[in-house]
């Protein structure tokens, strides 16, 4: 087995992987309990294609509409059944290693948390190969000014993505929004399975042609940003929870514990939480659920409830 950059037995538990552990650690599904790798992936589709389409069905909804002029710069934004001009809005960012997965198939949220007053916005941005990850940060950021210029009388906007999702969604931390002429009314983050630091990840073969070069990775690290020069919260009351599946893999459990930390001694509100007998799909079909902890209203006080609904 060959050693990643040779002698580096130090540091980061990564460099002492060999690159098939490596390539085990950032694969999602091999982690799986209960199901097949195949067969985990397939069911997360199943499971955001049938939620989408009962959300699409079931509410009042803005289809397709465009924060920008790229053709994929679009969102889908679903209301809840009451009317009101200061609603709480969600965003929400789909994983898939930043190239697959799409806005069409992730309405995972939508039924429980509309039904609690929320209103939901699921964004698509443009995977590779067509978006590089800059792009895709810089969509993400657009979506946020363009629901923030759209609805500027809104409740908070709560930032919600899943494993590269949470990646992009995590990059906001870092946003200037002094050059986009206005300052989002960002309240809260919920950061689900993500990866925050990608230097280990230009090391696997599938994200290889995303991240070619070190620079390209801490630059869009937030992990290593936040590290390096630690940025303050807009509004101090900000809250983030990071969350990750207990039977996420051991990689992606450092990922996320090491950004907690990181935000902890920035001054941020974060809140870190391991959530039992999930595994990296599970954890997000979860939210599809009215009773699940981080959909419920008023029950075990949960970051996300606490921030969101009260
Ligand atoms: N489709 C996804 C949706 C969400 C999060 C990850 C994936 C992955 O496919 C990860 C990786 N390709 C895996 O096989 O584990």
């Amino acid at each position: 087995m060959d050693d990643l950059e040779g002698g580096a037995k130090r540091g980061a538990p990564w460099k002492r992987m060999s690159k098939e552990e490596l390539e085990n650690q950032y694969s999602p599904s091999r982690w799986v309990v209960r199901l097949g790798a195949e067969e985990a992936l397939r069911t997360y589709s199943q499971i955001g294609n049938e939620a989408t389409k009962r959300a699409q069905a079931t509410g009042r909804n803005l289809l397709d509409v465009p924060y920008g002029d790229g053709e994929g710069e679009k969102l889908d934004i679903y209301f809840p059944e009451a009317v009101s001009e200061a609603l709480p809005f969600l965003m929400f960012f789909h994983g898939g290693y930043w190239q697959s997965g799409s806005k069409d198939s992730s309405a995972f949220m939508v039924s429980p948390l509309t039904a609690q007053g929320v209103a939901v916005v699921i964004v698509a941005y443009d995977i590779a190969p067509k978006g590089t990850l800059d792009q895709m940060v810089d969509q993400v950021t657009q979506s946020i000014v363009f629901v923030q210029k759209q609805y500027p009388g809104n409740q908070g906007i709560y930032l919600c993505g899943h494993s590269a999702g949470a990646h992009l969604a995590a990059m906001m931390l870092l946003a200037n929004w002094t050059k986009h002429g206005v300052t989002p009314n960002l309240k809260g983050f919920f950061l689900v399975s993500g990866i925050y630091d990608l230097e280990p990840v230009m090391h696997t073969s599938e994200n290889a042609s995303l991240l070619t070069t070190l620079e390209d990775a801490q630059r869009n690290s937030p992990q290593w940003h936040l590290k390096t020069a630690p940025t303050q919260p807009v509004d101090p009351a900000c809250r983030i929870l990071v969350t990750v599946g207990q039977h996420d893999s051991p990689e992606f459990h450092r990922q996320s514990r090491e950004l907690y930390q990181t935000l902890c001694r920035g001054g941020w509100k974060a809140s870190f939480e391991e959530l039992r007998d999930v595994d990296h799909f599970e954890i997000l079909w979860n939210l599809t659920q009215k009773d699940y902890v981080l959909t419920q209203v008023g029950c075990i006080p949960s970051p996300w409830t606490e921030c969101i609904l009260l």
